[in-house]
């Protein structure tokens, strides 16, 4: 069963269209969104919510938010780019929320990972500085003990140890076989460390899915001349950029043999999307 099943969803904004996002996450993995400033992914993932008007299908293992609005609230955890509460609400009054609000919220794993952070529950989120801001959101999600947790950009603003720990924290969460992530960001060295599979959109469109194992053994920047391009399998070649008399190609190839001769190197993330997104 996936824990999302995304089909044609379409999102109509003032100056921006969601075209027919078709995308699958299966339960166990998590899916790692990327794309450039502006190419949709905030208004995919709020509009998978119920927070922005779409059309399309949006199932969360099976069920549908407008159906099964309470079962699918309870087993959904969201950290967003923004926090719903007032600057002057306390930590402990946050805990107190989650608790009443929330049956399984873990309140000593809570108190342990914010005093991990230095964020005290006596702090009011004004006190807070941008990352413990950001952390805290992580911890009530994660604390809440949901099976789909969906992260916009949880990395923004924190140190690199306490992405490292973020992303322990993640892989912990991923022990449990049931449980699942959409993670969206552009720190892609992270998401090669925990995503299963990447989904990268661009003005709108997705333009590459892949898991990572193939997005990391898989694609090749190959150097060449325009005849030397032109022997390649044309099936093998994904994009092609022309730098001064030299060309250069994103190559997709089950067996790094195929490209015997050619000059080339391993293709990362950074790379792959430098290839598959749309110059501006
Ligand atoms: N409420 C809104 N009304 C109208 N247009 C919007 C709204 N929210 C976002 N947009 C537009 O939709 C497009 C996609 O924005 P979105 O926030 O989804 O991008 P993103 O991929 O998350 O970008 P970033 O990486 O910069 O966060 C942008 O052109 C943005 O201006």
């Amino acid at each position: 069963m996936d824990a999302l099943h995304v089909e044609d969803l379409q999102v109509e904004l003032h100056n921006f269209t969601l075209n027919n996002i078709t995308l699958d996450i299966p339960q166990g993995s998590v899916m790692g969104l990327i794309g450039r400033n502006g190419a949709g992914k905030t208004t995919f993932i709020k509009s998978v919510l119920n927070l922005l008007d779409r059309k399309g299908i949006v199932l969360f293992h099976g069920r549908s938010l407008e159906k099964d609005h309470e079962e699918v609230c309870r087993d959904i955890a969201y950290v967003g780019t923004d926090f719903d509460f007032s600057l002057n609400t306390k930590v402990k009054t946050l805990r107190k929320i989650y608790c009443d609000f929330y049956s399984e919220f873990d309140e000593q794993q809570f108190e342990s990972l914010c005093e991990k952070s230095d964020i005290t529950l006596k702090s009011k989120l004004s006190q807070l500085s941008l990352g413990q801001n950001k952390l805290l959101q992580l911890y009530l999600a994660i604390c809440r003990k949901p099976v789909l947790l969906i992260l916009d950009e949880p990395m923004a603003n924190l140190d690199p140890i306490t992405r490292r720990e973020i992303i322990e924290l993640l892989s912990e969460f991923m022990i449990d076989e049931t449980h699942s992530i959409l993670i969206s960001s552009h720190l892609l060295s992270d998401l090669e460390k925990i995503a299963d599979y990447v989904t990268l959109i661009d003005h709108g469109n997705i333009v590459l899915k892949d898991d990572m194992v193939h997005l990391q053994d898989g694609y090749f920047e190959v150097f060449a001349s325009k005849e030397e391009l032109t022997k390649l399998p044309k099936e093998i070649i994904i994009h092609v950029r022309k730098l001064g008399d030299e060309y250069q190609a994103l190559c997709h190839v089950l067996d790094e043999c195929q490209l015997e001769g050619y000059h080339y190197q391993r293709a990362d993330l950074e790379t792959i999307m430098y290839y598959c997104c749309e110059q501006k």
